[in-house]
């Protein structure tokens, strides 16, 4: 692990020790520390730099992938209905953690999913709430009248004028959008004027995490940077906690007094005064509990780690937004991603970035239709399946969710499938690239789907990875959702302007004739959207819950979790703007004593 920071001092014991310098982690340092007079301390497993031509330039970002600088690079066990594979699980490593490699995609769910996060026994994190600190987080730059041949009015009062995080509207528009959006209009799809207002249900031109100059706006530069110099917070990097150091016996439960960390080949100790929080991400958190002895016993016990605390849902509910894509090449010679393999292109273009900074550099797919399942569900074939569906097998809290969800198939507030329309060539099952040519993909993402995974440990060493169980497609009611979802998103790519583009369908590479077709495709295509949640859940400690309202871990007197991990059940939205509100939230929790 690269291993460059400033050092405490060894005497010096923080208030706080942060966990994971990732999107959560950089929020509430720099809240945290607004006080000079509350001490900081964030360990970060990663190196220190957030600035590099890989991170800041918007349309860079699939480079970092995979690469160890920056990615955990996780695999998920071989996934037995998806054809055997393992699927690619990427995380930001590194100050700024994810939001150093994502794509940049800032969007909010529906209203009705925030209040359900309530209504499921967690008062006070509601759309009211939830929208107050969206505000508080992030500063939305646009014209009117840039927004407007979109079809887009923002609604003011939905968003932050002076908060850290940079938000704006695409400085460049791919070739598919103005189509995209006459195909919408042709087949019915409403356009939505406002998708972060509470009600994000139709077509719409996506607002970005990206600054006015065209550059990467992540945790590290919008929440670290501008108080990096604060003497009261210190930022450990190359820093891998492995285990929580806990005491037993405190009244209000065992009691946490620091952590143990390797930093290059030094194992060492911090202390805390306050808290330890974990924002190690939906991955790493539940790991680091359980070398704890935090979390179920029969899977820990076995691994020779003394259970210190018995919390059976630590990394069981996991969820993910599950996706799959299908490839075109487009007719004649459209400038899109992959033109930039042209030399002359490619030259332009950064010309166009570094001059003006615009051009195909300076974004990342825009276009965005989150629709409800009655969109694609017309004969009932989905809700036909579901209603079939048993429950019996899942633990407690993932019932508790997964009825949820049953409810909210037939709700017509709450967008199921969100089709993004990708101007380039992805790699798919039997998709071969021409150079010269130009493509769309189409991303289709599963917002709620009905399987539920888990992150365990199967050693007691730090050092080794978690094993990720998706369970991807082990019902039918997600299969029937992808195969419905498919023929519509299918039939949207090729009718009207839109449909002009294609020349040919390259991925499926054949024809699919029948729904065992589709659905034999789709196993090979599916995928993760890179949105784990739900392994240390926020739910009633009957109900499987992990963390309370406070985020506080039942059971301990100063252990939090503040991270993806929390979300007890899959909203309609990429997950960093509410992550962004979730981290705000807990730094005022937590700074009122909570
Ligand atoms: C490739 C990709 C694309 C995405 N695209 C989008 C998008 O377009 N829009 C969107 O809204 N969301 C997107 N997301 C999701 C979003 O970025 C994440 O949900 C969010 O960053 C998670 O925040 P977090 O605080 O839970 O964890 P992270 O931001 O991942 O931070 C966790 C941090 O903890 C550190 N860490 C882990 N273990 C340890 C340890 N033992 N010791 C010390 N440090 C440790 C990690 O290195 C990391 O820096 C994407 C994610 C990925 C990976």
């Amino acid at each position: 692990e690269p291993f460059t920071s400033k050092t405490m001092p060894s005497t010096s014991v923080p208030d706080y020790i942060i966990v994971g310098g990732g999107l959560c982690g950089l929020v509430l340092a720099a809240r945290l520390s607004e006080d000079p007079g509350v001490s900081v301390c964030v360990l970060e497993s990663g190196s220190e730099t957030f600035h590099d031509e890989n991170i800041d330039v918007p349309a860079n970002l699939a480079q970092t992938w995979g690469n160890p600088n920056y990615d955990w690079a996780f695999f998920s066990t071989p996934q037995k209905e998806a054809g055997a594979r393992p699927i690619f699980l990427p995380r930001g490593k590194g100050l700024g953690g994810s939001t150093l490699i994502n794509v940049m995609e800032l969007t909010r769910a529906s209203s009705v999913e925030y209040d359900a996060i309530e209504e499921l026994g967690n008062p006070g994190w509601n759309w009211n709430e939830f929208l107050k600190y969206f505000k508080k987080s992030e500063t939305f730059t646009y014209s009117p009248q840039e927004v407007e041949p979109y079809g887009m009015h923002f609604d003011d009062n939905a968003h932050g004028t002076d908060g850290p995080l940079k938000k704006t509207f695409p400085r460049y528009m791919d070739t598919l959008v103005q189509p995209a959006l006459q195909t919408a209009d042709t087949l019915g799809i409403r356009r939505i004027s406002d998708p972060s207002a509470g009600d994000n249900r139709g077509i719409f031109v996506a607002t970005k995490s990206i600054d006015t100059n065209a550059t990467r706006s992540s945790a590290a530069s919008a929440y670290y940077e501008p108080n990096k110099n604060r003497p009261n917070l210190n930022i450990l990097t190359g820093a891998r906690v492995g285990r929580l150091l806990t005491v037993k016996g405190s009244s209000s439960g065992i009691v946490i007094r620091g952590v143990e960390y390797l930093q290059g080949d030094a194992l060492k100790v911090l202390e805390a005064s306050k808290e330890v929080i974990l924002c190690a991400g939906s991955y790493q958190t539940p790991k680091i509990l359980e070398l704890s002895g935090i979390g179920d016993p029969s899977i820990i016990g076995k691994l020779g780690i003394p259970v210190v605390l018995d919390l059976k849902s630590v990394g069981a509910n996991h969820q993910d937004h599950l996706v799959y894509t299908f490839t075109f090449r487009l007719k004649g010679k459209l400038e899109t991603y992959d033109s930039m393999q042209e030399p002359e292109v490619a030259e332009r273009q950064k010309k166009l970035y570094t001059e003006e900074r615009t051009g195909l550099l300076s974004a990342t797919p825009s276009l965005f239709a989150f629709l409800p399942l009655r969109t694609v569900d017309k004969d009932d074939i989905i809700l036909d399946s579901a209603r079939k569906m048993k429950l019996e097998d899942a633990n407690t809290a993932a019932q508790k969710t997964l009825k949820l969800q049953q409810q909210w198939l037939v709700n017509d507030r709450i967008p199921w499938i969100d089709i993004n329309f990708i101007d380039r060539f992805m790699p798919g099952p039997g998709a071969n690239f021409e150079p010269g040519k130009a493509y769309m993909t189409i991303n289709v993402m599963l917002l709620h789907p009905f399987n539920r995974g888990s992150v365990h440990i199967t050693s007691p060493d730090p050092l080794q990875n978690p094993v990720i169980e998706l369970n991807a497609f082990d019902n039918d009611v997600d299969l029937a959702i992808s195969v419905e979802t498919y023929k519509f998103a299918r039939k949207f790519s090729t009718t009207g302007p839109l449909g002009a583009l294609v020349e040919e369908e390259i991925c499926p590479a054949t024809e699919l004739k029948t729904d065992d077709d589709i659905k034999e495709f789709l196993r090979q295509s599916l995928g993760s959207s890179f949105h784990p949640i739900g392994t240390v859940g926020m739910l009633p400690e009957k109900d499987g819950g992990c963390v309370d309202p406070s985020l506080k871990v039942y059971g301990t007197a100063n252990l939090r979790v503040v991270d993806a991990s929390i979300i007890p059940i899959n909203i309609s939205a990429h997950l960093q703007a509410t992550l962004y509100a979730i981290a705000e939230k807990a730094a005022d929790i937590i700074k009122k004593g909570v």
